[in-house]
């Protein structure tokens, strides 16, 4: 079967985006996993799927779907490229645009300047929000956040700031964002054992009070450019330490993002890139990927 798909980025975070609405599309976790795939595939860090909504206020649905074929709630730097998606294939030119996701509507709108802004939501702090297990752990509090001790073996006690903006996230404050260690901790909190259903895990260094820079390590694909809700996770995060004042500017590898937080929604300018257009044979791709390895005896 043929797949006509858009690669995209928000922000240098990267996107296979796929019209569900004009092509009947089915797509599994290892479909996902072998457009992601960055040598036998498209290469992506998400899939995004765009669907007729359910939702009676949506324009339309979208899906996202991790490099490692998890199925997730939201993606910031995902929402600006499909508003830019669905008025550039000529699905819609309303703008704004209501999109549903999993866990709610979102408002995007499109401004002249060709950035997106993005209305993410509400935002929440309790662990059970990211679904966090704090049996026996201790935490301290700082300004009005709650932070959680968690045990990492040769680094002590890592502070983190749990934040739900839709997708679960973990933030730290590192003193020098260059040389924080995303690699070796990063993909150990992403899967630690008490996110029962894992975690971005964001590395913040603060510059000021209106700027930070931010590395994430994410759930199901490791570590980004740019991650749109770890960018409202973090601000968020500083403002309830007392570090930060809205808005915050966040700099990412990819480039920058604008984060205003109320209080309660969140919310985020930013880039939307449209990069090339393509066909994919999908069952010939997934039929690659899911056959033995030709080296292994
Ligand atoms: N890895 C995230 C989903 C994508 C979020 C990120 N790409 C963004 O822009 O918000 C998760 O599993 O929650």
């Amino acid at each position: 079967m043929i797949w006509n798909f858009v690669k995209m980025h928000g922000a240098g975070n990267d996107f296979v985006v796929l019209d569900g609405v004009r092509q009947s599309l089915h797509v599994t976790p290892e479909r996902a996993r072998a457009l992601a795939d960055r040598h036998f595939g498209v290469g992506a860090d998400q899939i995004l799927l765009v669907e007729n909504p359910s939702h009676p206020e949506a324009d339309f649905r979208y899906r996202i779907f991790n490099a490692d074929g998890s199925e997730v709630e939201h993606c910031g730097n995902g929402a600006r490229c499909f508003v830019k998606f669905v008025h550039e294939q000529g699905l819609s030119h309303r703008n704004p645009l209501r999109a549903e996701i999993s866990t709610g509507l979102l408002t995007l709108d499109s401004t002249p300047d060709g950035n997106v802004s993005v209305d993410m939501g509400p935002t929440h702090f309790d662990p059970k929000d990211v679904h966090f297990d704090t049996d026996g752990l201790e935490s301290t509090t700082q300004g009005t956040d709650t932070l959680w001790l968690l045990p990492i073996p040769g680094h002590g006690n890592i502070a983190l700031s749990l934040v739900a903006v839709s997708n679960p996230h973990a933030v730290q404050i590192v003193d020098d964002i260059d040389t924080a260690p995303v690699a070796q901790i990063g993909p150990i909190i992403e899967s630690h054992p008490r996110f029962k259903q894992r975690v971005n895990a964001g590395f913040m260094q603060i510059s000021d009070r209106h700027t930070i820079q931010l590395r994430v390590f994410e759930r199901g694909v490791g570590e980004t450019l740019a991650c749109g809700t770890g960018a409202c996770a973090a601000a968020v995060a500083g403002i309830r330490r007392g570090l930060l004042d809205s808005p915050v500017l966040v700099h990412t590898r990819g480039g920058p993002l604008g984060i205003a937080w109320d209080g309660q929604r969140v919310i985020m300018s930013g880039p939307a890139v449209t990069v090339f257009a393509g066909q994919i044979d999908i069952d010939a791709l997934t039929e690659q990927l899911t056959t033995k390895d030709p080296l292994t005896p």
